[in-house]
């Protein structure tokens, strides 16, 4: 698993969804009708966890409710504790991403590393080998759909073609799942399908008027609810998908979200709560990364999810302390650094905190366009290109605080140990202290933010716990007894958050033979 911090959420299984459908109900029989009420909600959502039984054990501790921030959102019937699991969810689809390039994988088991060929049956599919060929969760579903449209490449497979398979699948979904389908907000924005469009240039029938407006609509419930999934296949290779779940579907967005979740083998989702949740509080989510700054957040929020945020920390011009949206004072003589006067306000001016200068919204944005310009192609760098940049070119482009300095605080974290050319036998030991000093600047920002045991608390916590492994392995014949037990703390508190996600598994297991250490504890 060359960079495994970087990885944001695995996937759902089609298995349980193809199980559970035994023929594709006819469109005319599908109800389109809308089920917004919050009680109506919360019946269809336990039908659908008892159907897949994984309905956890006593009174439930969450609710459907209607939200101040917007539409229903989850909320708790009583007082959750910190990692507590709340609930898990299976999904309702899961299939290869829309990435805007082409790309390659199994539409059966979504190995992408090894040779593909065209599905024999003619569908224009790609499949690893005969066994994802003659899977039946293939066969009777996009495979069968597929050839009745009669696919143009003949004898080949088709890139355009996989991206429409999700939507293929969702014409199949059984009236459980249907009904799961209609409680999910849709985004009303979203005019064009480009999964749809190249399904339509790559066959020779289109699809249906009916089959046409499912997918349509399907399209819309995805852009305001799927989740970016994974599939691992072991610690080299994985492939990140899109998955559709509905409980986690009803979780509105905090910049500090109050649960976690990670996904386990099975492709299930499990929600633990970051922080301790008071009865009746909303049960939240981050659609963003907790490291960007409230701009950027607010940015991407307000063009992908179409709403403005305007949570205690977009609000605060400091974000808790942390800084990370600060610049440095345009005055080449202050020492001073510029914050938003009103974050709320998109276009407001910024003031630096020592000299008081104030720069306008244009000024800001050309500033931020140029890093992000300069940052951009750092990115696809090595690890020590990148520290290189960040040392001696970042740091003089933006307070050591930034969002973009912690970001690539992070990178460096995720790479250093861990990919070609740096693993930890290739680091230096300047390098091995570099990277501990960066996961615990990481752990502090986290602890301004208030993120509580977010999973990126867990991927951080378990980097620094390998990386004084390694230190004392190299440094110490007799190691410090203080010091062993405080890395034992450390990881016990990273597998406290990190416990069976699926990626931090296969993670753990390499680590075991590298470092001959039992990671469990
Ligand atoms: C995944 S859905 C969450 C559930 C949704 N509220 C519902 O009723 O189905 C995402 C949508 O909920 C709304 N939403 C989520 N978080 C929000 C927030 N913090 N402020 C305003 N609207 C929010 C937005 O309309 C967003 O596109």
């Amino acid at each position: 698993m060359k960079y495994w911090l970087q990885y944001h959420h695995p996937l759902g299984s089609v298995v349980r969804i193809f199980q559970a459908s035994h023929s594709r109900v006819s469109l005319f029989n599908m109800s389109f009708q809308d089920i917004i009420e919050p009680e109506k909600v919360e019946e269809v959502l336990l039908s659908h966890l008892k159907e897949n039984k994984i309905l956890l054990k006593g009174p439930k501790p969450w609710t459907i409710r209607s939200s101040l921030l917007g539409g229903r959102g989850v909320f708790a019937t009583r007082d959750i504790k910190q990692n507590e699991l709340i609930f898990i969810d299976s999904p309702l689809l899961v299939g290869p991403k829309y990435t805007g390039k082409y790309f390659e994988m199994c539409v059966s088991c979504y190995k992408n590393e090894c040779a593909l060929f065209p599905c024999d049956r003619g569908c224009g599919l790609p499949v690893c080998s005969t066994q994802c060929e003659n899977s039946p969760k293939h066969v009777n579903y996009e495979c069968e759909y597929l050839k009745s449209l009669v696919p143009t490449c003949g004898t080949d497979w088709s890139p355009n073609l996989l991206l429409a398979v999700i939507l293929i699948r969702a014409l199949f979904l059984t009236e459980q799942q249907r009904k799961c389908l209609a409680t999910l907000q849709s985004d009303k924005n979203l005019t064009c399908y480009p999964e749809i469009e190249q399904l339509k240039k790559n066959v020779i029938n289109s699809p249906s008027e009916e089959d046409m407006e499912l997918m349509e609509h399907v399209c819309r419930i995805l852009n305001t609810n799927s989740f970016e999934t994974i599939m691992v296949h072991d610690k080299e290779h994985s492939v990140s998908l899109r998955g559709l779940y509905s409980i986690a579907s009803f979780q509105n967005h905090c910049c500090v979200p109050n649960t976690r979740h990670h996904f386990d083998g099975e492709f299930r989702m499990y929600v633990s709560a970051a922080l301790p949740i008071a009865t009746g509080e909303e049960i939240t989510s981050t659609y963003t990364s907790l490291f960007w700054d409230t701009t950027l957040r607010r940015k991407f929020l307000s063009i992908t999810k179409h709403f403005s945020c305007t949570c205690k920390r977009c609000s605060d011009p400091t974000e808790f302390k942390s800084r990370l949206g600060a610049l440095l004072c345009a005055s080449d003589k202050c020492s001073g650094e510029l914050l938003p006067l009103d974050p709320l306000n998109m276009t407001t001016p910024w003031i630096c905190d020592k000299c008081a200068i104030t720069l306008n919204h244009r000024q800001i944005c050309s500033i931020r366009s140029g890093i992000a310009g300069i940052i951009k192609e750092v990115l696809c760098k090595t690890p020590r290109e990148i520290y290189k940049f960040l040392q001696k070119e970042l740091s003089l482009l933006t307070p050591w605080s930034n969002y973009c300095i912690v970001d690539m605080k992070f990178r460096i974290v995720s790479y250093y140990g861990r990919s070609d050319g740096a693993k930890w036998e290739d680091l230096s030991d300047t390098e091995l202290n570099l990277k501990a000093k960066f996961c615990n600047d990481l752990l502090s920002v986290l602890d301004d933010l208030n993120c509580g045991d977010c999973r990126k608390r867990g991927l951080i916590l378990y980097e620094l716990y390998c990386t004084n492994l390694e230190k004392i392995k190299r440094f110490k014949q007799q190691p410090n007894i203080e010091e062993v037990d405080e890395n034992q703390r450390i990881l016990k508190k990273a597998i406290t958050i990190l416990q069976n996600d699926i990626i931090s598994t296969v993670t753990f297991e390499y680590d075991k033979n590298y470092f001959k250490q039992p990671i469990a504890v």
